[in-house]
């Protein structure tokens, strides 16, 4: 590994005294400055010293502005020398680079002109922190679900090669199609999906280059069989630092060459011109090919290396200096559910717990210290979650699956036909449900109440404080049939006493007029902004009853004899309405011939874009001044305003009307 970690206040990146990392290049040579690279083209003539100056600059780069802003750190300064060999041996965007993931795009942004954009780095209407097509047209992939790019690249080697601008195809500017993917990618059965493809004989003369980024961690150490066998493929004697051998010549000796795919490495990831002699053979083979590149994650930044835990993958705002966040850790919802975990598992011997490589960020690491062996890390693998409960179910035990709302989207097969069906005791816990804030579109877990309202016999619990997170999660434990808890990504919060419980429902607001009003219906963290928009409604004489159904699906029946008490009912909910808590409560109410008029306030049918949770949702019409707007429409008989249009763009993220097709690129 090449000698590069230096600290942040020091790190010699050929500036000179006086002058900012950032600034123009001196008469010696330098490399240029970031914010004066327009595109890859900048890197081709850099000479070594040049490289070894920009690697510097751009780890002191990323330090400065992820510190400042929260995003991707760990991962990124893991791969900087990685990203520049790419882009000296590949032609973006005339060459492919798809990366999996995407969380490690931040030096291929700055590498492709974006550099500037990093002070808008995840916020509304800023640079994304992932790739963006409408950013740039180096970029391919959005989506930052893990395991997908093996996929993508086979795709899209096939369409080049039947049009025949893929390299081999006899062009001299045949086009290379690259998939960068990270070990923990690769414990993901998409993957291995991909690679099935790849490595097929009638792949062998359609090249794909697979660069497998390993580094030996997804958070934590990566697990499971694959990571041994790229343990064993490193050749190392431990995950961190060990010298590499050269890289070796293209063998049958390991899975990958069994598969079909030649191996090249392992390759020090942190030479660039190792990396660029071994991506350089690997498009010279013309056939499909592992280029195993070995790095470490935080390299560079001695607060990333020291951090045992997950060497900084993702901060929010810290100290550059000790990479510390300023100021007391909020108490999260994460953290409460935590502690209740562990009260749970002291009380109830059969309950155990898995994680798809998110044992931390789900909060279960309390659970783990008091009871390892009842936690399952399976990798990035959320459909062999789901199964494997089923399967510990079946076995008479009550797993604890917990997830991230949007990545259950991949396991819906499993919870519909492998738990449900079957009607085991599962529990899913939904954290980061609704907006989550500045991963984008594909991380906002506002999916699961459309999709969890299809299958039958699972209820669906959404807490609206900390308590009720306790008390559901212990009720969904409790119960006989598969269950889930959904809750967001943000601060836990005060508890909202109810006034009394009618038929399962807490009634927090009103309830007692005898004049038929509105009845507003709270689902989970949305419930505080409900009661802000009832005072404001009661202000102006409208008798407002706020409840909250605690269990959102099925819909209760004490909700919908409810309903029939009201003159109107609007619902309000962190997610999407089309299917949601509104959508399930109209189809109860027509099916008890209940002719109450439901108003559905709730997240639009759309992607929605990067920013902080709380401005999304406003934009999304969930404000308390906005549901009380709601309310006032429906009672004139108008349904709902479309989510809010804020005088900044829309925070939807429109649909293309035709298809974004790779036409669009070069
Ligand atoms: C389907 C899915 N599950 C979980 C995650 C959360 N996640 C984001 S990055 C990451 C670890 C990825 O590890 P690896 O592929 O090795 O990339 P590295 O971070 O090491 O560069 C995980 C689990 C995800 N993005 N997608
Ligand atoms: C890339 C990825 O999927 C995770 O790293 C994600 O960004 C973490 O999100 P939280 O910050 O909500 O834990
Ligand atoms: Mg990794």
């Amino acid at each position: 590994m090449t000698g590069h970690t230096v600290e942040p206040s020091v790190i010699d990146d050929g500036t000179r005294p006086g002058e900012t990392p950032s600034g123009a290049p001196s008469a010696r040579r330098d490399p240029p400055a970031l914010e004066q690279i327009i595109g890859p083209a900048a890197l081709r003539d850099l000479d070594r010293t040049q490289l070894d100056h920009l690697a510097a600059r751009i780890r002191r780069f990323l330090v400065e502005k992820v510190c400042a802003a929260g995003g991707h750190l760990g991962v990124n300064l893991g791969v900087v020398e990685l990203t520049i060999a790419l882009h000296r041996v590949f032609d973006s965007p005339h060459d492919v680079l798809v990366f999996d993931t995407g969380h490690q795009t931040y030096v291929h942004k700055i590498l492709t002109g974006r550099a500037d954009g990093f002070d808008t780095l995840r916020r509304y209407g800023g640079l994304a922190g992932y790739p963006s097509r409408s950013e740039s047209v180096h970029d391919w992939v959005e989506n930052s679900h893990a395991s997908t790019a093996l996929s993508y690249a086979d795709g899209i080697a096939k369409s080049l090669q039947l049009k025949g601008e893929l390299a081999g195809s006899g062009r001299p500017d045949g086009r290379r199609v690259v998939a960068i993917v990270g070990d923990g990618a690769l414990t993901g059965g998409l993957a291995w999906e991909g690679l099935n493809n790849l490595g097929s004989a009638t792949a062998q003369n359609r090249p794909v280059i697979v660069v497998l980024n390993d580094n030996g961690r997804s958070y934590a150490p990566t697990v499971g069989g694959v990571a041994s066998h790229l343990h064993r493929l490193r050749g190392r004697r431990d995950h961190e630092g060990a010298p590499m051998p050269e890289p070796r010549p293209p063998s049958a000796e390991n899975l990958f060459g069994q598969l079909g795919l030649a191996y090249l490495g392992p390759v020090d990831g942190h030479d660039v011109a190792a990396v660029q002699d071994a991506l350089e053979r690997a498009a010279e083979a013309c056939r499909p090919v592992v280029v195993h590149v070995i790095t470490s994650k935080g390299s560079g930044y001695p607060p990333a290396e020291c951090d045992e835990a997950d060497r900084m993958h993702g901060v929010g705002v810290v100290d550059p200096a000790t990479g510390k966040a300023e100021g007391p850790g909020e108490r999260t919802w994460t953290g409460v559910f935590g502690e209740e975990m562990v009260q749970i598992g002291a009380r109830r011997p059969d309950v155990v717990a898995i994680t798809a490589a998110m044992l931390r960020p789900v909060g279960l690491a309390p659970f783990a210290e008091a009871f390892p062996d009842r936690v399952f890390d399976v990798g990035i693998a959320e459909q062999h979650a789901v199964c494997s409960a089923a399967g510990l179910a079946m076995g008479g035990l009550h797993p604890v699956v917990c997830l991230y709302s949007t990545f259950l989207n991949r396991a819906f097969d499993q919870v519909l036909m492998d738990v449900a069906l079957h009607r085991l005791a599962v529990t899913f816990i939904l954290d980061r449900a609704g907006i989550t804030g500045p991963d984008g579109p594909s991380h906002h877990g506002v999916w699961d109440v459309g999709l969890l309202g299809l299958v039958p016999g699972l209820r669906l619990a959404a807490p609206r404080d900390p308590a009720r997170l306790r008390e559901l999660l212990r009720e969904a434990i409790d119960h006989e049939g598969p269950t889930a808890v959904r809750f967001p990504r943000a601060t836990a919060g005060s508890d909202i006493v109810a006034q009394r419980r009618v038929g399962g429902v807490d009634i927090l607001h009103g309830g007692d007029h005898r004049a038929p009003h509105v009845l507003l219906v709270a689902a989970g963290s949305t419930a505080q902004s409900c009661l802000r928009a009832a005072d404001g409604l009661e202000r102006s004489g409208i008798g407002v009853t706020v409840a909250d159904p605690r269990w959102i699906v099925p819909v209760g029946t004490a909700v919908v004899e409810l309903a029939a008490r009201h003159r109107l009912v609007v619902t309000v909910e962190d997610g999407v309405r089309h299917g949601g808590v509104g959508a399930l409560l109209s189809q109860a109410c027509a099916d008890a011939s209940v002719t109450t008029p439901v108003r559905h306030v709730g997240l639009p049918h759309a992607f929605i874009e990067h920013g902080t949770r709380r401005d999304l949702l406003d934009r999304c019409g969930l404000s308390a001044q906005q549901i009380a707007a709601a309310v006032r429409r429906g009672l004139d008989g108008h349904p709902p305003p479309p989510p809010a249009r804020a005088p900044a763009p829309d925070p939807v993220i429109h649909a293309p009307t035709t298809a974004r097709t790779g036409g669009e690129r070069p």
